[in-house]
């Protein structure tokens, strides 16, 4: 037998081999534990592959294994419930189940912020918690809403001021979209400096734009490492990251916030709590501001981008969006291009905006790449909607990727399509009931989570993407350059952190009105 057939036939007998011993561990664990895939690299796992698309490596994992599943990935055994039904199953198992444990495992790790379970700091997390609730939900969200109404129409009106705001300018949309949110909602949260906010003082204005710009940029640099960071590279390997975390922590440190004004209750509430520690120093408390600056930017800029586009893409969408901006404009007697008269929508009428709200779902729907990850805290029973019994050993997590649901095409027709009315019923009211197999969906649409570790800012998030929709139609005319180029790819780097970015920005142009 020729030399090289030899050389064949002995790695085909050692693949046979490995892929035996392989399968031992794939079907077989303990009684009742679902089937378990290993990977080919010995702790890393599934991991590589996982990350480069978790969508795809489920959906085959599904097709193979059914609804329930567990992979090594990076040392770690996830089991991946991929039934909606079954989703509220680990929802509501919350006494077996943590979240906090994986979310500060992680966030210490990207932030390096100081650890609150450690009682030198005074401080526990139960009191960090109860601050979202009650800064960024119910009744609070009428200061925040006319404070990001007003922050929007600030910086959008700066345009204005240049003598050729008339002409078209062309620039990149998610570029766009980005600095004018990242700046009013800076603002919102933050505050205004309080030399700025004093009348005709435009040389101060001047300088807080440009203080904002440096946050930003320092924000982008350090954004760009938090995928990387998170999965457990070391700040080292990313020098510019590490200038950038240091420089936005720096910038939100109490001193500095100190000099601003009309700050939101949230970070109010936050440094009265972190003065009162006593470990805490200048630096430790910006590093803990600079996870709100994360939370509150890092999934509000790309769903931005993904409504505006949608919106200018798809003149239908436009013109149902334009209608009631206008009917809203009539209603309340506003006109807009007045600037010593900004406009002002309440949260209850902003509520009111239909079409626009199943807009920015069917935007947050087809752009949505969340992970919820639980751990188990000791052995328990898990039981699927099916009646399955799982049985879930301590220290492994349980992971929902609710973008599965979302481009299931058995609750979503054409799920890849962009529908601006997908989220309308026939009465023009929000529509809740969707199906799957003819069965109604308690879960449809997740990208703020779900259960206790639920986005407490999603609220406000919806609030001020449709304000910012809203101005941006009453101050400007945009248009895409090429409106019929293909939709930008997600951008699958940031897959399981929320929010994806576009592949690539897409040019468009604007004036103003
Ligand atoms: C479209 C915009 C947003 C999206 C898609 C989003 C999504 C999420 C998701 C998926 C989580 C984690 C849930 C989990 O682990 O199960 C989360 C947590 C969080 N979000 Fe948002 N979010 C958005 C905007 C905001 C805004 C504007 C704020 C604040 C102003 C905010 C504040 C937070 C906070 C503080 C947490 C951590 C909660 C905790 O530790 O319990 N988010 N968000």
């Amino acid at each position: 037998m020729p030399e090289c057939y030899k050389i064949r036939l002995e790695s085909c007998a050692v693949i046979v081999h490995v892929s035996c011993f392989i399968s031992m561990f794939l079907f077989h664990r303990q009684e009742g534990e679902p089937p378990v895939e290993n990977g080919w690299i010995p702790y890393i796992g599934c991991a590589l592959e996982f990350g480069a698309n978790p969508l795809k490596f489920l959906q085959t994992r599904q097709r193979k294994y059914g609804d329930a599943f567990t992979c090594k990935i990076a040392g770690n055994f996830i089991t991946f419930i991929t039934d909606p039904f079954s989703y509220n199953s680990v929802v509501r198992h919350g006494k077996n189940l943590n979240f906090q444990a994986i979310a500060l495992k992680i966030s210490k790790r990207v932030f390096n912020h100081a650890d609150f379970t450690d009682a030198k700091y005074g401080i526990n997390y139960e009191e960090i918690h109860q601050i979202f609730n009650k800064t960024l939900q119910g009744f609070s969200l009428d200061p925040l809403t006319s404070s990001m109404m007003e922050n929007l129409q600030f910086v959008m009106l700066q345009d204005k001021k240049s003598p050729d705001s008339s002409n078209w300018t062309t620039e990149s949309l998610y570029a766009f979209s980005y600095r004018i949110m990242f700046e009013a909602g800076y603002l919102t949260l933050f505050g205004k400096n309080k030399k700025a906010m004093k009348q005709d003082n435009t040389e101060k204005v001047k300088a807080q734009h440009v203080a904002i710009q440096s946050v930003m940029e320092n924000f982008k640099v350090f954004d760009n490492v938090f995928p990387a960071l998170a999965g457990g590279i070391p700040l080292l390997f990313f020098k510019a990251a590490k200038q950038s975390r240091m420089a936005l922590a720096q910038a939100l440190s109490h001193n500095n916030l100190r000099q601003n004004g009309n700050k939101s209750q949230l970070i109010e509430q936050r440094m009265q709590l972190f003065d009162h520690s006593p470990a805490l120093d200048e630096l430790s408390k910006g590093k803990t501001h600079v996870t709100m600056l994360w939370a509150s930017q890092a999934n509000t800029l790309p769903a931005t981008f993904w409504s505006v586009y949608y919106l200018i893409r798809s003149q239908e969408a436009l013109q149902a969006v334009k209608n009631e901006i206008e009917d809203l404009l009539l209603v309340t007697n506003q006109k807009p291009g007045d600037m010593n008269n900004p406009i002002i929508f309440t949260r209850e009428q902003l509520d009111s905006m239909r079409a626009m709200g199943s807009l920015i779902n069917e935007s947050l729907r087809l752009s949505s790449a969340s992970i919820m990850l639980r751990v188990a805290t000791e052995n328990f029973v898990l039981t699927l909607d099916t009646g399955t019994n799982l049985a879930v050993r301590k220290g492994d997590q349980i992971g929902l990727y609710p973008q599965q649901l979302h481009l299931d095409p058995e609750i979503y027709e054409d799920p890849l399509e962009f529908k601006y009315n997908r989220f309308l019923d026939e009465n023009g009211k929000e529509k809740t009931t969707f199906y799957k197999n003819g069965r109604k969906l308690k879960y449809y649409l997740m990208p703020f989570g779900s259960g206790v570790s639920m986005c407490p800012g999603r609220f406000f998030a919806i609030n001020e993407i449709k304000q910012c929709l809203a101005l941006l139609l009453c101050y400007y005319d945009m248009e895409l350059l090429d409106a019929t180029a293909p939709t930008p790819a997600l951008d699958n780097s940031r897959a399981g952190f929320g929010i994806l970015q576009p592949s690539h920005d897409v040019l468009f142009r604007y004036r103003m009105k």
